[in-house]
């Protein structure tokens, strides 16, 4: 506006006197009008939307999200929200607010107050500026170089301070941003890692589609936004502020009682803020569409490198690069939509904000000398009126065009906030779903079983778990009647009971599905007891899975995971003790070859047989009272694994084997065996008549075909568990 302003004078020297007698209403009544009609565009739509009901679309778009169908109202309500500018929002940025700023003084308020004041500085160094080219412009006028070579020097001198302090402003706010990013990252990991959450969010929960985008990209983003949003709320204002008050001083004794601009002014802007926010599209909505739709994609990245090895055996190129083309291009497309939406949107913000504004203010210059009386203030006055009058008027200029860059910044930053609530939105959900699951609520979608023998509680859609764990120090297992109940609440077993002493080795056994690992699960505390009593040692089970988990690190560290080197030196292991460990599985090859310290990637090069040999010299380096192992020796060569079951039994570690070997049997005291029908049996085990039941199968196997045999080789098998 200020340049179609000075366009117009510069055309016309009555309106440069009409200028230089009304600078006072004009200005003030451009910055009114604009600090008025921004007033308007923020609190207009807060109020509409704390007042607003939700919104019918919310169903659809949380059914993306892997939301409850029919979760509990708490839940439902938080999630089902459209990120936009409303009091959910604002409660959740509270609520990220404090965790980014935990106290009065803390080093993000010490940041914010040194970045505050080089914002303050900057405004300052601004109006300087513009006096200063105001004075440059008048030496010019009046043809005085050594004046203007003064002013010129001045002028230069100002950029050193005014790059240093432009170059803090952007200092500062990234190590703000830094500094927020931090916190909430923190913040993330201690609710992330508290009571195995990282596991249940995803196995026993249903609420976060992915955990690891919010994790990363969108605290990344809050962090930013907030840091960023900061200076682009708090410079504006403070220019209004300070260029309103330099103004005023400017044009003090040049005051004018026209009122008739500044409401024209006011009115159009009002009007043109709410039709922008009339036509605005649902920016907090869309961006957490794309958030979601960029997680979903990294999700797929992530499986494909995981499982590279096994894809590529399959040569399932074709198919992994369909979903990764399909989960792109659906980002694709919501971009290219988000994109579409946001052209016409700044179309019609700069057509509003620049040509209409702008056209205003050429009607409001132009009234009062379309209004004026013939022969008012046409005098053109002396050599140096004049050029008080350019150095008068260039100044307000600037003043005035940083005022109207500041509105525009502020009314352009709304859809910033926007933005943000979407990212906050995903942030703050994901904070309070990680406190429930880390205090045991998990809310999953849900289809009741009615004809189960055993009934689960329900609230709502969540399920209650009954059961009681009873943590002892008598290093017994002990379950009364204790259902295997799996995530989506399937009743694998509806009542299991046996009690299992030091010394007493399980062999656990039965067809596919059954429950045998759901079983592990649940003793080792990683799914919720739904009825029963479950008696348990407390940190003395240690389990082996059938593909272990190779942590990052060195030789050593995957021997005493999740010990660190300093609780092996505490609990005086020496790298002798290792090495003895590493022979007793037949791994002494590898400590020859890579040593304990080099770091490698230890999933990549070492082979099935080897990884799984390596989780079992883990277990004879923690020496638990438990082991319970998951088919955990598979992949092992039936002498060494009859060898290391020998070592396990020695050095006094009880055994809770699932395996499908027979020639494990004969390590082990008890039998518990699942039918596949949720019925199971546990009694004390004789190798020798295993050995004999054995014997008399394959006898029978070679027998004719008849009803007899076949019924005698079902039950054999029933027996031995095949
Ligand atoms: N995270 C999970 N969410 C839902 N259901 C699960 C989950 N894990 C296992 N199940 C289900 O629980 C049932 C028992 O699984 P479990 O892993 O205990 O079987 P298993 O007896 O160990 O079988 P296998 O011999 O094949 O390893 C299966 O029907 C399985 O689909």
């Amino acid at each position: 506006m200020p340049a179609v302003i000075s366009k117009l004078l510069d055309k016309t020297s009555s309106a440069k006197e009409f200028l230089h007698s009304n600078q006072s209403y004009l200005s003030k009544g451009i910055i009114t009008a604009v600090i008025v009609a921004y007033g308007a565009k923020v609190a207009y739509p807060l109020l509409e939307n704390l007042i607003s009901k939700p919104n019918k679309q919310h169903d659809c778009v949380n059914n993306n999200l892997l939301v409850p169908q029919k979760g509990p109202k708490k839940s439902r309500r938080n999630l089902n929200r459209i990120p936009t500018l409303n009091l959910n929002f604002i409660l959740q940025f509270i609520k990220l607010a404090r965790i980014m700023i935990p106290s009065f003084i803390c080093k993000e308020t010490i940041l914010l107050s040194g970045h505050t004041t080089f914002l303050f500085l900057r405004t300052f160094l601004s109006i300087y500026v513009a006096n200063l080219e105001g004075a440059i412009v008048k030496y010019i006028v009046r043809k005085e170089p050594k004046n203007f070579i003064k002013q010129l020097l001045k002028w230069f001198a100002v950029a050193i301070p005014a790059t240093f302090i432009n170059s803090m402003i952007k200092y500062l706010e990234s190590r703000i941003a830094l500094g927020f990013r931090t916190r909430l990252v923190e913040h993330s990991y201690k609710l992330y890692f508290k009571n195995q959450s990282y596991y249940r969010v995803t196995v026993l929960d249903g609420r976060l589609d992915n955990c690891a985008q919010r994790l990363t990209d969108d605290i990344e983003i809050v962090a930013n936004t907030v840091s960023h949003l900061y200076g682009q709320i708090t410079k504006p204002l403070f220019d209004i502020l300070l260029m309103t008050i330099a103004l005023a001083n400017l044009t003090k004794s040049r005051n004018a009682n026209i009122v008739t601009g500044p409401i024209l002014i006011s009115g159009v802007v009002v009007v043109s803020a709410l039709i922008l926010r009339l036509v605005s599209p649902k920016f907090g909505q869309l961006v957490a569409e794309e958030a979601e739709k960029k997680g979903y994609l990294r999700h797929v990245h992530t499986r494909l490198v995981t499982n590279s090895e096994e894809i590529a055996f399959y040569g399932g190129q074709k198919v992994e690069l369909s979903h990764l083309r399909s989960a792109y291009r659906i980002l694709a497309q919501h971009m290219e939509k988000m994109f579409g939406v946001k052209l016409w949107f700044v179309m019609l913000e700069q057509f509003l904000m620049k040509y209409v504004w702008s056209g205003t203010g050429m009607v409001v210059v132009s009234l009062p000398i379309l209004m004026s009386v013939k022969g008012n203030g046409g005098s053109t006055g002396s050599q140096d009126n004049i050029s008080e009058r350019t150095q008068y008027f260039t100044t307000a200029k600037n003043l005035l065009l940083t005022g109207s860059n500041a509105v525009e910044r502020l009314m352009s930053s709304y859809k910033d906030v926007v933005e943000l609530a979407g990212h906050t939105a995903r942030v703050a959900n994901m904070f309070s779903v990680l406190e429930e699951v880390s205090n045991g609520i998990y809310h999953k979608t849900i289809v009741e079983k009615k004809n189960s023998a055993f009934k689960i509680d329900f609230k709502g859609d969540q399920a209650i778990p009954k059961g009681t764990v009873n943590f002892t120090n008598n290093n017994e297992i002990d379950l009364v009647d204790v259902p295997i109940v799996t995530p989506n609440c399937d009743v694998v077993c509806p009542s299991l009971s046996f009690q299992l002493l030091p010394g007493q080795h399980l062999l656990i056994t039965g067809p596919n599905g059954c429950g045998k690992s759901s079983l592990f699960r649940i003793l080792s505390g990683l799914w919720p007891i739904f009825g029963g009593q479950l008696t348990t040692p407390k940190n003395s089970m240690f389990y082996i899975p059938q593909r272990p988990y190779m942590v990052i690190g060195n030789l050593r560290d995957q021997i005493i995971y999740p010990d660190t080197q300093a609780d092996m030196i505490n609990k005086q292991v020496t790298e002798e003790d290792l090495r003895r460990i590493m022979s007793l599985v037949h791994l002494d090859h590898i400590v020859d070859r890579d040593g304990f310290t080099v770091v490698k990637d230890w999933t990549d090069i070492l082979s099935g047989g080897e990884k799984q040999r390596m989780a079992v010299a883990r277990l004879f380096y923690h020496k638990p009272k438990y082991a319970l192992l998951d088919e955990c020796t598979s992949a092992v060569s039936i002498d060494v694994e009859s060898h290391i079951y020998q070592s396990a039994i020695d050095m006094g570690i009880t055994l809770l084997t699932i395996t499908h070997r027979p020639t494990l049997w004969k390590f082990h005291t008890h039998i518990l065996q699942f039918d596949g029908a949720g019925a199971w049996e546990f009694k004390e085990h004789n190798a020798e008549d295993r050995l004999s039941l054995k014997k008399e199968k394959e006898s029978l196997m070679k027998q004719p075909v008849t009803i007899a045999r076949n019924e005698r080789l079902k039950e054999l098998n029933r027996l031995l568990g095949e």
